[in-house]
């Protein structure tokens, strides 16, 4: 699962390819619950996926029998998430980050006749992400101009000590751009798909994830 920095769920078969598969799925898309449910079970597979590389420390526990340490996270993550579709999969990530605090953006594509695609960016909560462990979770890094546009938004807000940024799904391209513009970063996907259609989005992917998970955006 490991490459240059990208680590891909689905280059070793797992339950996520369960997940990812009805995330895909036309007959399972009228079931928004499932949808969302699927996502939050790929942010959880993705969350320990990524504890597997942050640092660790001694820490001393009591047992109702005796003393012992074990090894707990040197300090927590700050989750970030763009609106509206990461909601589901940074939600699976604070289930398992159950102690991280959270920093939250509002964007959104816009897309129009004959001109490129636009990133509007309207929202901006962040917690102090100064020498932080940052992980950016959106489920769909199409274009990836969303997630770039995003973490340099975030960085009004400190520079963060190490970047992950997390996608369900992604294409060739959006990927490509990420790292370009985010060399930093360790990119942790559930799966790379073959390219982007006309209007950017992914194919095969799955649709619109924002639809799929709260209704047609007018
Ligand atoms: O890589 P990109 O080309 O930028 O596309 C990816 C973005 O598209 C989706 O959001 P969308 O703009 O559909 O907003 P929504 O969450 O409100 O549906 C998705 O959640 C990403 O944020
Ligand atoms: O394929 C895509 C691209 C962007 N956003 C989505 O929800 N799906
Ligand atoms: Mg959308």
């Amino acid at each position: 699962m490991e490459n240059n920095n990208v680590h891909i769920l689905t280059q070793t078969p797992s339950l996520a390819n369960h997940y990812i598969a009805e995330l895909r799925d036309v007959h399972v898309h009228g079931d928004s619950l499932r949808f969302r449910r699927n996502l939050e079970r790929l942010g959880e597979l993705l969350a320990y996926e990524i504890s597997k590389t942050l640092p660790y420390k001694e820490v001393p526990i009591t047992t109702p029998l005796a003393q012992t340490q074990m090894q707990l996270l040197a300090e927590q993550p700050v989750l970030a998430t763009i609106l509206r579709a990461g909601l589901p999969l940074y939600q699976g990530m604070l289930n398992y980050f159950d102690k991280a605090y959270s920093t939250f953006v509002g964007a959104y594509r816009v897309e129009e006749e004959n001109t490129q695609l636009q990133i509007n960016m309207e929202y901006l909560a962040s917690v102090n992400l100064h020498d932080k462990i940052l992980i950016l979770a959106d489920p769909m890094l199409a274009t990836g101009r969303s997630l770039v546009k995003s973490y340099q938004g975030m960085l009004r807000h400190g520079k963060p000590l190490q970047v992950h940024i997390a996608a369900a799904i992604a294409a060739p391209e959006g990927l490509a751009y990420v790292r370009e513009q985010v060399p930093e970063a360790q990119v942790w996907l559930g799966a790379v798909d073959d390219h982007l259609n006309e209007k950017s989005y992914i194919v095969p992917g799955l649709g619109d994830a924002g639809d799929l998970a709260f209704g047609p955006k007018i």
